[in-house]
């Protein structure tokens, strides 16, 4: 059985590794982007592993009454792991989303288990913590943003759109992962037809098809964002990944993409959210009531 860190890191490298991924970096292509590849990936998950057993340590510690504050205790770790990242990519983001998002889930996840003694926490109970240790972030840093320059892409596009990112996705306590794709990846993966890389696609085109992707709109605009979901929809309704007819088109997206410089990294990160939880509810090495933290970690 993994520790929740080896889980983490088990969730980048399937998100990377699942081909072909319209538009984004993947086994068989850069996707739309020319500064990053297959292995800056690898390189960045390599660097990244010790930060979420740091976070996990974290959760572990914690026994406050107030899930905010372990999150403010995860926001130094947070911002040193994208100068790992950094570091290790030479400059590229490959991972702030997922630095942001499976850092809380690992601080949750321990934290949930430390306070009910138990490897077989719900997700919801996990995501539930997310929620609340993340609880006014939106209204703290967007809709009560006082800086007027040196924004994100984030704050940007709330301030012209009002879309709220991964902050919004993180304070629902992944509300689109827990609705959409979480229970495609259960059930495809439960009916043991399909290779897991057919079922990861599958479950990208499905967030693709509902996910508000900030990442696109930062690139392009609000009609590339509805030209990606409907087009997602349309190969879901051929059966994507797990049709011959479906798959084509899955590739035939893929050129499209590359072409008009369209990357749905949001949604990517959503996939490996999804993988992370779904890792998650296969339980932990815990034994009995005696919690041996540092299988945790
Ligand atoms: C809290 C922050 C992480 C917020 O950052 P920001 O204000 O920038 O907010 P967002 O734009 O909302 O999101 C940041 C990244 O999250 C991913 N993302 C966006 N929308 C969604 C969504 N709906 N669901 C899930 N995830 C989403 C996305 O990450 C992916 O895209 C990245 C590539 O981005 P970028 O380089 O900007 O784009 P390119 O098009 O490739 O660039 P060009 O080539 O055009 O130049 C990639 O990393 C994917 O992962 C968003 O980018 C942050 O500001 C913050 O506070 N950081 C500190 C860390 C911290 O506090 N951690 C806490 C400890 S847990
Ligand atoms: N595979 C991928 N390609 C491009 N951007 C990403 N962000 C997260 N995963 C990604």
């Amino acid at each position: 059985m993994q520790t929740i860190s080896q889980k983490a890191l088990r969730a980048l490298l399937y998100e990377v590794s699942a081909s072909p991924k319209p538009g984004l970096v993947d086994r068989f292509n850069q996707g739309a982007h020319t500064d990053m590849d297959f292995f800056t990936f690898i390189d960045s998950s390599a660097a990244l592993s010790n930060y979420f057993s740091y976070c996990v340590v974290e959760g572990v510690k914690y026994s406050g009454k107030n899930p905010e504050e372990l999150f403010q205790s995860l926001r130094a770790l947070g911002i040193n792991a994208e100068k790992v990242m950094f570091d290790a990519t030479d400059g590229v983001n490959t991972h702030k989303g997922l630095i942001f998002s499976l850092g809380v889930i690992c601080a949750a996840a321990s934290c949930s288990m430390m306070e009910s003694e138990s490897e077989n926490v719900d997700i919801e109970i996990i995501c539930e913590k997310v929620s609340l240790m993340t609880k006014g972030l939106c209204l703290r840093e967007l809709i009560f943003l006082n800086k007027s320059n040196g924004l994100t892409y984030g704050e940007k596009l709330f301030l012209k759109y009002g879309m709220r990112g991964i902050r919004g996705e993180v304070e629902s306590g992944f509300a689109t992962v827990r609705n959409y794709s979480l229970p495609v990846l259960r059930k495809l993966k439960s009916l043991k037809l399909f290779h897991i890389n057919d079922i990861l696609v599958q479950v990208l085109l499905h967030l693709m098809a509902v996910n508000k992707d900030t990442n696109i709109v930062a690139r392009h605009d609000l009609k590339t964002l509805e030209y990606v979901q409907r087009y997602a929809q349309q190969v879901l309704d051929l059966g994507g990944m797990l049709t011959p007819k479906g798959m084509e088109m899955v590739f035939e997206m893929d050129k499209e993409f590359i072409g008009r410089n369209i990357s749905p990294g949001g949604s990517a990160d959503l996939l490996a959210v999804t993988v992370m939880l779904d890792l998650l509810l296969e339980g932990l090495p815990f034994s009995g009531s005696s919690i041996q933290r540092n299988c945790v970690v």
